[in-house]
């Protein structure tokens, strides 16, 4: 039962259609079921050792590398979430967003039809406006972080004015944090209620669940936390806020993709996964486009259910896309894909 103690849930007035053509209808969650994940048994061990052998089990051959590399940067939420952001800055960034690649590489790999661009760019919220102005006519959405991110602890009422300001700023997407003493405590009730609540708020926007995992002690507490988000209404779960001390890891996020499964298995509906947090190389990127593709399938290599959020991923994927059409770095620093 959302926040308000309604029983029905009101959908907000629609205020920001997502530019990209969105196969997908919003998750409109279920009531809360604890008994969809109460009993759930978590066996940490043969999940990072399936998580470590992920990326020696498939191995994608040199030629299609560039291939997936190029999917990655289509599926990116590419990020600034710094202190000292600037308009400007934000400015610079949708200009990448818009042409992530050099001209003469977008032609080297046959792509000048259809130039890839990123999925998302995500800001803060009072960095939405610059954004949705630098990107008008991209059909690139704007995400805004809120709710008190990275810590939200703030009063619910608060947050929800955050993501009203955000919504109202232009933002297509908004990326929530949850409270996480409420996993910590098994209070699944108050967690459900402040998803749900924040999930009203965005009205059209979609929502992205940010369950700050790092912070929540074991896998199975990533789990109920992942199953009680999508029943509240979470569009995405998405990892870290990349504020915690530890952020996207693969086991994590193996975790999150069963929680995924199971309630697709139990809804018949799809939910979206987006890590954060830490991925800064080419190999991080291909870890978990195979993790996805190995777990949930390729429809969870579109942006409408996978993104990558990153800040600075993007730099090593050029890097390596420019080896891979000129046969040589552009800078000293290297990052083996192999
Ligand atoms: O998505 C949000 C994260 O802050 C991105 O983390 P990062 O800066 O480590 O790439």
């Amino acid at each position: 039962m959302p926040a308000d103690g309604s029983t029905e849930r009101k959908t907000a007035p629609a205020s920001n259609t997502p530019p990209l053509s969105n196969a997908l209808k919003r998750n409109d969650g279920t009531p809360l079921h604890v008994d969809w994940f109460e009993g759930a048994q978590v066996n940490t061990s043969a999940a990072e050792r399936r998580a470590a052998t992920l990326t020696t089990r498939r191995t994608v051959k040199k030629e299609y590398q560039a291939a997936w590399l190029v999917k990655a940067v289509t599926l990116m939420d590419l990020t600034t979430l710094a202190g000292d952001d600037t308009p400007g800055r934000v400015q610079r960034l949708c200009a990448k967003a818009r042409r992530p690649f050099r001209e003469d590489l977008v032609e080297a790999l046959g792509l000048q039809a259809n130039p890839p661009k990123v999925g998302a760019v995500c800001v803060y919220p009072t960095m939405v406006a610059p954004a949705v102005k630098a990107l008008e006519g991209s059909g690139i959405p704007v995400a805004s972080v809120a709710t008190g991110f990275p810590a939200g602890l703030t009063p619910l009422k608060q947050r929800l004015e955050e993501i009203h300001y955000a919504v109202g700023e232009g933002a297509h997407e908004i990326d929530i944090v949850i409270t996480r003493a409420h996993v910590l405590n098994g209070d699944w009730q108050a967690l459900y209620d402040e998803v749900a609540a924040m999930r009203e708020a965005c009205g059209e926007a979609h929502l992205k669940a940010i369950l700050a995992t790092g912070d929540l002690k074991t896998l199975r507490n990533v789990y109920k936390a992942s199953m009680v988000a999508m029943q509240a209404g979470a569009d995405f779960i998405k990892t870290s806020t990349g504020k915690e001390d530890v952020n996207a890891t693969l086991p994590v996020s193996l975790v999150m993709c069963r929680a995924i499964r199971d309630y697709l298995a139990l809804t018949g509906f799809k939910i979206g996964f987006k890590p954060a947090g830490g991925l800064r190389t080419a190999k991080d990127a291909m870890a978990w486009l195979i993790l996805m593709k190995e777990e949930l399938g390729n429809d969870w290599l579109e942006p409408d259910l996978f993104r990558i959020g990153a800040s600075s991923l993007l730099a090593d994927i050029e890097r390596q896309i420019e080896h891979y059409v000129t046969g040589r770095y552009s800078s000293t620093i290297r990052h083996a894909l192999a």
